[in-house]
């Protein structure tokens, strides 16, 4: 009992969900990770889980009442067959009966959950199976934890560690949280990496949320899922993924170069799923997105893994490369392949290219290439509103209800096949005038007879199926009745401009052009968590004067002389180091500003 006390006067204790944790108050070693502002990310995680096994549930029944149905039809078949002379005739006659009748009821099934994996389907068990988690870099244990007490009908969660302090953290947080964590949590000391590769396909769900990249994760991981099983990765080295100016590192990394466009943080998850999706197809398996987030100062997608190396040959029509302009904001999507149907057959081809012409159609200024990204949708709609729904329905579980509700919202609401997006004020700024509000600038879209929507990714941003001639002829139309003082005449604004529009647009108030949250006045982006958020110091990494910038220096003095308080834990998170500011005036007031800094201390979680 003494022991216990005298070992807890060292700790401080978190708590977040039903877990709690127990962070050591000398803050000066900075031992073992710990960010509380990754309570977004661990929320979204739990809500994503629940909404997978749901979904599994489901899935699992739809199969069962297929077989059912198929055995049913099977035995009518055996009993309404006309007895013959010849008995083996019959057998065979019920068995194709049977057998066809399987088949068939196969295919719908796949049809139904996209499950192109091999298990026939009289294999399938009757119960389906709790899900088996996998956290491979699970630092203190807490989101383990939290998985384990807080989703039901999950089975046993394994969380590993390459860091000898994180797994003796781990277990000593499990012990604080009682006996029915201890029983459902596994930790092992040991690199991830291995531990993956050698356990193929045995996880239902793994977890993988790093560092910075999760690039030299990904390999093994694509290897652990089990079919139709979830993949769930973060990624904080957003400096890399947004950033032409780590372009290098960027295709070092990821297989895919960034271009300079205001979509960056979409670009940054579809570079990410292209990646996934790279090193799945070596082992004949491809990905199928469910929700993908661009939250804070990082992104985290959540794909399911199946097996089947007919469906991987699709893969080249879900790339695409991005050419962007670098004189105004128009971008273009280039297909990476092509489908050709010939006989009956298809296979699938290089795509015809290029589809522009070297010079901008807009401004004539050049292009620049970037990608392949992922262009087929990076979240699927079913899941989005389910997710959300059920986060709805137990708003005291989330800690961070408000945060994962509002960006849940606004992508159950994003158009799902439109890939990136342009913000309104950048492309105002290209022709110099000021901008239309949102409503207006909709609605003439609307009128055209396209799609528009926001996206989650940016409080500015938006999506729409109108070509880049049909919003130029917009912002002319614009211009006309919003005159703008003389501009040099090499300017993209001026190329734009002088030529007429083709199409008279219309700004009277379209009814769609106010979405449904927005109409509710439901609370769409929230501002920053707080003062000092953003990626944490790497665990272990030692705090010097050289933080004093980032931190202040009282900080990093009580650090440096063993002094430092608990309080002081929170101000040890540098600012997001995502190179582009996401705007900053805003006409919606339920919109704040995300402008956000540029930081480049060499100690960030985030760095490459
Ligand atoms: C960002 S922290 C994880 C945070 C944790 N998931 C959470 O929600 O609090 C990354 C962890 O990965 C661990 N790590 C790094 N490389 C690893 C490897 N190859 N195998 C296992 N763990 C590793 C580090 O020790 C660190 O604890
Ligand atoms: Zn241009």
């Amino acid at each position: 009992m003494e022991d216990v006390e005298n070992m807890l006067k060292d700790y401080e204790i978190v708590r977040e969900g039903e877990a709690e944790i127990m962070i050591h108050k000398t803050i000066a070693t900075n031992e073992v990770f710990y960010n509380p502002v990754q309570v977004h990310n661990r929320d979204m995680s739990v809500a994503v889980l629940r909404t997978f096994i749901t979904k599994r549930k489901e899935e699992h029944k739809a199969i069962m009442d297929k077989r059912d149905k198929a055995h049913s039809k099977a035995n009518q078949g055996k009993s309404s067959s006309p007895k013959g002379e010849n008995g083996s005739t019959e057998k065979h006659d019920e068995m194709d009966v049977a057998e066809k009748e399987i088949i068939k009821v196969a295919d719908e099934v796949k049809d139904l959950s996209t499950e192109a994996t091999k298990t026939p389907l009289w294999k399938v068990a009757r119960e389906v199976k709790a899900p088996v988690v996998l956290e491979a870099l699970a630092a203190s244990g807490l989101r383990s934890i939290r998985y384990a007490r807080e989703i039901d009908g999950l089975g046993k969660v394994v969380a590993l560690d390459i860091d000898k302090a994180c797994i003796e953290a781990c277990k000593r947080n499990m012990k604080f949280n009682g006996a029915s964590v201890m029983s459902k949590v596994e930790p092992h000391l040991t690199d991830a990496r291995v531990y993956m590769l050698t356990h193929p396909k045995e996880f239902d769900v793994v977890d993988i949320d790093p560092y910075g990249a999760p690039s030299i994760f990904l390999d093994s991981a694509v290897q652990a899922v089990a079919d139709g099983g979830l993949l769930m990765c973060t990624a904080t080295d957003m400096a890399v993924l947004c950033s032409p100016n780590n372009a290098e590192v960027c295709h070092s990394k990821y297989g895919s170069y960034p271009t300079k466009g205001k979509y960056n943080h979409e670009m940054a998850l579809r570079i990410l799923l292209a990646s996934i999706e790279s090193h799945a197809n070596r082992y004949k398996r491809y990905i199928v997105p469910v929700l993908s987030v661009s939250m804070d100062f990082y992104i985290r997608v959540f794909v399911r893994i199946y097996t089947s190396a007919n469906e991987v040959k699709k893969t080249p029509l879900k790339l695409s490369y991005v050419y962007q302009c670098v004189g105004c904001d128009s971008f273009h999507l280039q297909s990476v392949g092509r489908a050709v149907t010939k006989n009956n057959s298809v296979k699938y081809a290089p795509a015809f290219g290029p589809v522009v012409h070297q010079e901008c159609s807009a401004c004539g200024k050049k292009l620049t290439m970037g990608g392949p990204i992922w262009s087929a949708p990076i979240h699927d709609q079913e899941w989005a509103v389910s997710t959300l729904t059920e986060v709805k329905s137990m708003k005291d579980r989330y800690p961070a209800y408000d945060k994962i509700t509002s960006v849940l919202t606004t992508i159950s609401e994003e158009l799902h096949d439109v890939p990136l997006f342009f913000n309104l004020h950048n492309i105002s700024a290209n022709v110099k005038c000021t901008s239309p509000s949102a409503v207006l600038f909709r609605s003439a879209v609307i009128n055209a007879g396209y799609r528009i929507s926001s996206t989650h990714a940016n409080p500015l941003g938006l999506k729409t199926d109108a070509p880049w001639h049909v919003i130029w002829d917009i912002m002319r139309c614009w211009v006309k009745n919003h005159p703008i003082k003389e501009q040099p005449h090499d300017s993209p604004g001026t190329a734009i401009l002088s030529k007429s529009p083709n199409l008279e647009a219309n700004f009277s108030r379209a009814a769609a052009a106010v979405s449904r949250a927005q109409a509710n006045k439901i609370k769409r982006f929230l501002p920053n968590p707080e003062r000092h958020w953003g990626p944490k110091i790497r665990a272990g990494r030692k705090i010097t004067s050289k933080h004093a910038s980032l931190l202040g220096p009282d900080v990093v003095n009580r650090v440096i002389n063993g002094t430092a308080r608990p309080q002081d834990e929170k101000v040890i998170e540098p600012n997001n180091p995502t190179p582009e500011t996401v705007g900053n005036a805003t006409n919606e007031e339920d919109e704040p500003s995300t402008k956000r800094q540029k930081n480049g201390d060499d100690g960030l979680a985030t760095e490459p």
